[in-house]
This record gives structure tokens, sequence and C-alpha cells, in this order.
């Protein structure tokens, strides 16, 4: 018997993991309403899909943790009841589309175009009735827990069960997230100078080079081969789909 079972960290892993489909191509997503439910339709199957200790992202009651995937924004389309939905903080980068009843987050988007994930919407895939969604790969914000009210002296017991379920915890996202975060940033800092600029300056001299730089300067980032060279969705998207 598993040792930590009696950690709670979310009904749909408490039990055990479940496996995702691969053929699975989506479904409708319902808030908590006993009356004018909204809902959502998610055309494809999700990716990413993980526990988040975050205080930010939507809980059910009890757990400590949600359970969040991504999926690219054309598949989001919202079916009934549209109105009820209010941003929940307008200001956090992700934009939680809430329902104002139930408080149940129905999708959350990301508005700005030079964020890593722009493109990908967070979804609850626990919000369906279908069975096949990507299954939970890892656990993000672990330590965040603590500031929903977890007392620290239980974070050994939490790390412990999720290693149990096969859900590797960090403290930020996963190593492989975190790798597409900084390529992003990294090639956002190697985009050569507007030509107005290049045109006016000075030809650089050899030892011009800083010796230490906390960046990595432009000729020390390879080209990305053409795989590598698409958008933060595509490469996303490939992980999920193995291409
Ligand atoms: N320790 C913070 C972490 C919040 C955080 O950074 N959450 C991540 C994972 S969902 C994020 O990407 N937040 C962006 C946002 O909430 O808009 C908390 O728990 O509130
Ligand atoms: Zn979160």
């Amino acid at each position: 018997m598993a040792t930590n079972q009696r950690v709670r960290i979310h009904p749909a892993v408490d039990n055990g993991v479940k496996q995702g489909n691969p053929e699975f191509s989506g479904g409708v997503l319902t808030c908590h309403c006993t009356n004018r439910l909204v809902k959502i339709r998610v055309g494809a199957q999700t990716a990413h899909n993980h526990v988040c200790g975050c205080t930010k992202c939507w809980k059910p009651e009890g757990a400590i943790f949600s359970q969040v995937a991504v999926v690219s924004r054309d598949a989001i389309k919202v079916l009934e009841n549209g109105d009820k939905l209010q941003i929940v903080d307008k200001d956090a980068a992700i934009q939680r589309y809430a329902c104002r009843d139930c408080g149940v987050h129905m999708y959350g988007r990301i508005e700005n175009r030079d964020h890593p994930f722009y493109g990908l919407d967070f979804v609850h895939t626990e919000l369906s009735e279908e069975e096949g969604w990507s299954a939970p790969e890892f656990a993000a914000f672990v330590s965040s827990v603590i500031e929903s009210g977890v007392n620290p002296d239980r974070m050994d017991a939490i790390r412990a069960r999720l290693r149990e379920l096969g859900l590797p915890p960090y403290d930020t996202l996963s190593p492989p997230l975190m790798d597409l975060i900084a390529t992003h940033a990294a090639n956002r800092q190697a985009k050569p100078a507007p030509a107005a600029a290049r045109q006016n300056a000075s030809p650089a001299p050899v030892q011009a080079a800083p010796k230490a730089s906390p960046l990595p300067q432009r000729s020390s980032v390879p080209t990305p081969p053409a795989s590598e060279g698409r958008s933060i969705i595509g490469r996303l998207m490939s992980r999920l789909l193995g291409r």
C-alpha cells in the first residue's frame, strides 16, 4: 500500500493518475451551477496537464492543488451562458474567466503576445464528463500551497505523495517548460537591433564583447534547426504529439 495515500492532492489524482487517450479530441466543460450552466467546448486534446499549487488557479472544494492543462486558444468556444463569465484578475498574465455565480474558472487566456505561452489557453478538464483527456504529468508551484494555508510541516509528505503518484514536484514549472520559457527569453534578447540602429552604428571592435555577460551573446546562440525555429506553441504541441 502506498505510504502517503492519506495526503489529498486533488480528486482527479488521489486514487491514481488515469492515463489519457491519444485519440481523444475534446469535450465540453461545465461550471458547477445548478441552473444557467456555463458551457465551453474544448475542441482538441489538451497538453502539459499538471497539478498546480499556486494560489491563482481554481481548485475544487477541499483540494490543495488545481489540475490544469493547456490547449490552443483556437480550440475554445463558449457554448452557453457566456454572459456569466468574468475575468478574475485583469492584471494577471493569465486572464481567468470564471462563472460569477459558482466561481469555477472556465478557461484562462493570455493576451500578451510576447508571453512565452501566448496562443495557449488554460483549462480544468475535470469540468468535463468525457474521459480520455491528457493525464497530469507533474506538479507545479508546489511550495506555493503554503500560501494557501498548508502547514509547511506537511511539505515532505505532500512531495512524497506526488512522487508516489508519478507527479514529480517542482516549485515552478517542469524543466521542459522552464527550458521553453528560457529559450523564448534568450531568442528575444538575441533579436537583431532595428535596421535604423544598425545603419548608424560604427563597426564593433573585435575586443568589444564583454568578458562575462549574464545573457548569451548573439554568436553563442546557435541558429535553431528548422523544427526549433517554430513558435513556442508549435513546439509545445510537437512535444504532445511526438513530432
Ligand atoms: N506563489 C504564487 C505563484 C503564482 C504563479 O506564478 N502562478 C503561475 C502558475 S499558474 C503563473 O503562471 N501565474 C500567472 C498568472 O497567474 O497569471 C502564488 O501561489 O500565488
Ligand atoms: Zn497555477
